[in-house]
């Protein structure tokens, strides 16, 4: 190792009024190496990359970067010195292609307009190299999540960078698009490039990082290289205690259907097939959870069932009544809760503040208002309450939710959602960007529901998370469900090929015979 570190940040101090989000921090990294930042929701990760990326000033600390002091006043001025950042929130310009967006603010719009084609090549090239299926003349607002993240992780390469900061950049991506991301960090380290690497995936960071940091109250707590510690250090570490690696649960006992899809047929903004024939259902007391590879119709089925994307043909009941069409006000009047996978999005209201945000889909009824008045006590007691029992980081309920760091936002929706005692739950990406100590919470949660006798829809990528709450999984597949599949560890590995569309048919034939029927093309 060199006497000198590539990058050293050194006793940062950043504090937004009398809020300390760092407080001394010291962060050493080497050349060519993958350095994993770890750290509990609002540890203070994104605002020290911030601060290293250019877009926060810190109040105190020196950088030094490639042997030289680094003071950096804008984004811009960090890509000048070649460094990057792929963000946990997107960056993009929705209505933007890809194209576009990635020569946005590049220079004169007419030299940009001729040299377009070659700016279509490289992108093609990039992301036929890594693997990346990003095309340069889709439109932002039609990519689903999980792609706009592979333009968001390519827009870095397109602009060439030493120093790659990626923050949750699995956090939208299936297990396979994952190993892809982690064999192109090597390949990008091999080509001589550091990598600093947030993730609340522990599994990930041991298996791609060469050194880890810890992150907790705002401070590095501890530096170690990857071989000399394990996953239940790195949690007690973060979270300061020991935490469960695997739930206990009891077995479900499913009573009446709550949320019944028949022959639910869909098209996406687009107008292609995003659901096809697909028929579910959800009973009282049960977590049927579906996995699938981002884009293959599950945002489309939450979006359907919220009433926010229209029916082409097909059926939706909630209780036994028909639920069809109905408005997103309509069926939020039912027993419906849901927690959205882009909480920006749908999930909250950024420049509102916590309780307000706490309130969203009933500040208009008792107790929150009453005659028309908003009644102010019930509604800052209720987001109290929500904020202890989810152990939100934020100064009070005043604070305004755009500031909380992105764990802390999600719980936030989270506990909103299950406060309002709803028959069913509609989950779509439940602990994205949650850390370790407070996923184990808002699982246990999620089974204390169940238990309680609601019905749970959770759609997700994370297949640890199914297997870990789920009494049943569909997978689907190319707008379809695939098959049927039981929360059985052993059964991983099938899942996730069968999600990856690489099901031999002849397996396939045999899933058919599970308890619910597959409408396949396989
Ligand atoms: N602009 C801001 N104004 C006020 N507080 C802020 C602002 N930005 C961040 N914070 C606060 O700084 C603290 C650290 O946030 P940060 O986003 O760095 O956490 P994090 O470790 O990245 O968490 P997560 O894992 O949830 O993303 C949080 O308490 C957050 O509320």
């Amino acid at each position: 190792m060199n006497a000198q570190p590539f990058l050293k940040m050194d006793d940062i101090h950043k504090s937004f009024g009398s809020l300390m989000v760092s407080n001394g921090v010291t962060l050493e990294v080497e050349q060519g190496e993958i350095h994993a930042l770890l750290g509990e929701n609002g540890a203070g990760k994104s605002v020290l990359m911030s601060i290293l990326f250019g877009i926060l000033r810190p109040n105190s600390g020196e950088i030094t970067y490639k042997g030289q002091p680094l003071h950096l006043s804008s984004p811009r001025e960090a890509r000048r010195h070649r460094i990057g950042m792929v963000h946990q929130h997107f960056m993009l310009v929705p209505n933007l292609t890809v194209a576009e967006n990635y020569v946005l603010g590049q220079g004169s719009p007419l030299r940009l307009i001729r040299d377009m084609g070659a700016v279509h090549a490289r992108i093609r090239e990039l992301s036929d190299r890594y693997g990346l299926d990003v095309r340069p003349d889709a439109v932002i607002e039609d990519l689903s999540v999980g792609e706009q993240q592979r333009v968001e992780i390519l827009k870095v390469l397109f602009h060439g960078v030493d120093l790659l900061i990626l923050d949750e950049p699995t956090a939208v991506l299936t297990p396979q698009e994952t190993d892809r991301l982690l064999i192109l960090m090597r390949e990008l380290v091999r080509d001589g490039k550091t990598i600093i690497f947030i993730s609340h995936k522990l599994d990930e960071v041991m298996r791609v990082s060469d050194r880890i940091s810890v992150m907790r109250d705002c401070r590095v707590v501890h530096t170690t290289r990857v071989m000399d510690t394990d996953p239940r250090e790195l949690a007690r570490l973060m979270v300061g205690r020991d935490v469960l690696m695997e739930l206990p649960r009891g077995r479900s006992k499913p009573g009446e259907v709550v949320l019944s899809v028949s022959n639910l047929n869909v098209q996406s903004e687009l107008g292609l097939p995003a659901l096809k024939n697909v028929d579910l259902t959800v009973r009282r007391g049960e977590i049927v959870g579906i996995a699938g590879v981002s884009g293959n119709g599950q945002t489309e089925l939450a979006l359907a069932l919220a009433g926010l994307l229209p029916v082409e043909s097909g059926r939706i009941e909630l209780d036994g009544q028909d639920i069809t069409g109905l408005s997103p006000a309509q069926i939020n009047a039912r027993s419906f809760a849901h927690v959205p996978e882009d909480r920006h999005k749908m999930g909250i209201l950024l420049p509102l503040n916590l309780a307000e945000n706490a309130i969203l889909h009933c500040h208009d009824a008792a107790p929150f208002a009453r005659r028309g008045m908003l009644q102010k006590r019930q509604i800052i007691e209720h987001t109290r309450s929500l904020i202890r029992r989810f152990r939100i980081k934020t100064p009070d309920e005043t604070e305004r939710i755009g500031n909380l760091s992105g764990g802390n936002q999600q719980k936030l929706v989270v506990a909103r959602e299950l406060a309002r005692d709803p028959d069913f739950i509609l989950v779509s990406q439940l602990t994205r960007g949650i850390d370790i100590g407070a996923i184990e919470f808002i699982l246990q949660e999620m089974l204390r529901q169940r238990d309680a006798g609601r019905a749970i829809l959770l759609i997700s990528t994370e297949l640890e998370e199914l297997f870990a709450v789920c009494d049943r999984i569909l997978v689907m597949c190319h707008a379809e469900i695939l098959g049927e599949v039981p929360p059985d560890r052993s059964r991983l590995e099938e899942v996730g090929l069968m999600m990856a569309g690489k099901k031999p048919a002849v397996e396939c034939a045999q899933e058919v015979a599970t308890p619910v029927p597959a409408k396949s093309s396989c």
